[in-house]
């Protein structure tokens, strides 16, 4: 649980995913890689017992149309930020979702922790409304090389206690489908914070990365997810990439752009398994059920 404290005493980030050397990787994969599991039970209006996340959620709302379900999010999360303009989503789109209710009560209610970026998006007014409700707002304005949501991510990862570290999860909602250089610069973001998990969704979609430092078992949520996913190749190269559960399984499969990335892939049950020598994509649909 974050505590109000917790958010301004810096701690040092202890990785979940410890930076191994190729040789000792290569030891590792022949003997035991640790397996990495991945289950959107976020997206579910109700967890079974038995499918109870050991994780801890934070969510970043982006500047982008709010997915429908983000109400769920923010029910799961325990830390609520909004990157600069994501502000004005919450303000204006999340009444929205609950028309049967008055604007300003569903306002209240749904208050960010902190909000934080350049701050030339957020509306005046906005930002006098969450001001008055107690938020956080952070400006950042003489930071022009970072984007708004890589300055939230290190917000979290660095506030974060020590103690939700390995098992922090960071939603960001509104990160797909909209203009593709900020699309590319979230998918950056998750690439540069390679060791934590950081999910972006959207209506349509959910992308997360697969470290290469671990094996991975990837529970599918039936219900809310699927069938069609992709395995992405990104930065480099994959010399080696191995799946199972999937329509068009790799089998020690080479991928790489401008060769073969599996994309319009389809999952077949319950449980995909991937294992790969570099760092991928996993992207799955979403079901239209919001
Ligand atoms: N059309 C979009 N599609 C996807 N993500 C977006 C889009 N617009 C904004 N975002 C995300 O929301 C964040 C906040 O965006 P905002 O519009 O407030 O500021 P910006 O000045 O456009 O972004 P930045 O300062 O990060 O370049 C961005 O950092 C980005 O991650
Ligand atoms: C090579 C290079 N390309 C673009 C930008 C601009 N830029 C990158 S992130 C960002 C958002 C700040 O909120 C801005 C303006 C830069 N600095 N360096």
């Amino acid at each position: 649980m974050w505590r109000r404290a917790d958010l301004v005493i810096p701690f040092i980030l202890k990785t979940p995913f410890p930076i191994v050397s190729p040789r000792l990787l290569m030891k590792r994969t022949l003997t035991t890689m640790d397996t990495m599991h991945h289950s959107s039970t976020f997206l579910l209006p109700t967890v079974p017992e038995n499918q109870r996340p050991s994780l801890t959620y934070a969510l970043v709302v982006l500047n982008h149309n709010l997915p429908r379900f983000t109400p769920l999010l923010w029910k799961h999360a325990q830390l609520r930020l909004c990157a600069d303009g994501g502000a004005n989503r919450v303000y204006d789109e999340i009444p929205l979702l609950f028309p049967q209710e008055e604007t300003s009560v569903v306002r209240r209610r749904y208050k960010p922790d902190i909000i934080k970026g350049d701050l030339d998006s957020i509306r005046p007014e906005v930002h006098d409304f969450y001001t008055r409700l107690g938020t956080r707002i952070v400006d950042k304005t003489h930071d022009q090389d970072s984007t708004d949501l890589h300055k939230c991510i290190a917000c979290i990862r660095d506030f974060a206690p020590v103690s939700d570290k390995s098992n922090l999860c960071i939603l960001v909602a509104g990160a797909l489908g909209g203009r593709f250089d900020h699309e590319m610069g979230n998918v950056n973001v998750i690439c540069h914070f390679s060791s934590l998990r950081v999910i972006l969704l959207s209506d349509d979609n959910l992308i997360h990365l697969l470290p290469r430092t671990h094996r991975h078992e990837i529970h599918i949520q039936a219900s809310v997810e699927g069938p069609h996913c992709g395995l992405i190749p990104i930065g480099t190269p994959s010399k080696s990439s191995t799946t199972t559960g999937l329509r068009w399984d790799l089998n020690n499969t080479e991928m790489e752009f401008g060769g073969l990335v599996s994309t319009s892939n389809m999952v077949k049950g319950e449980t995909v398994t991937v294992q790969s020598d570099c760092n991928l994509l996993w992207t799955i649909s979403l079901k239209k059920l919001w």
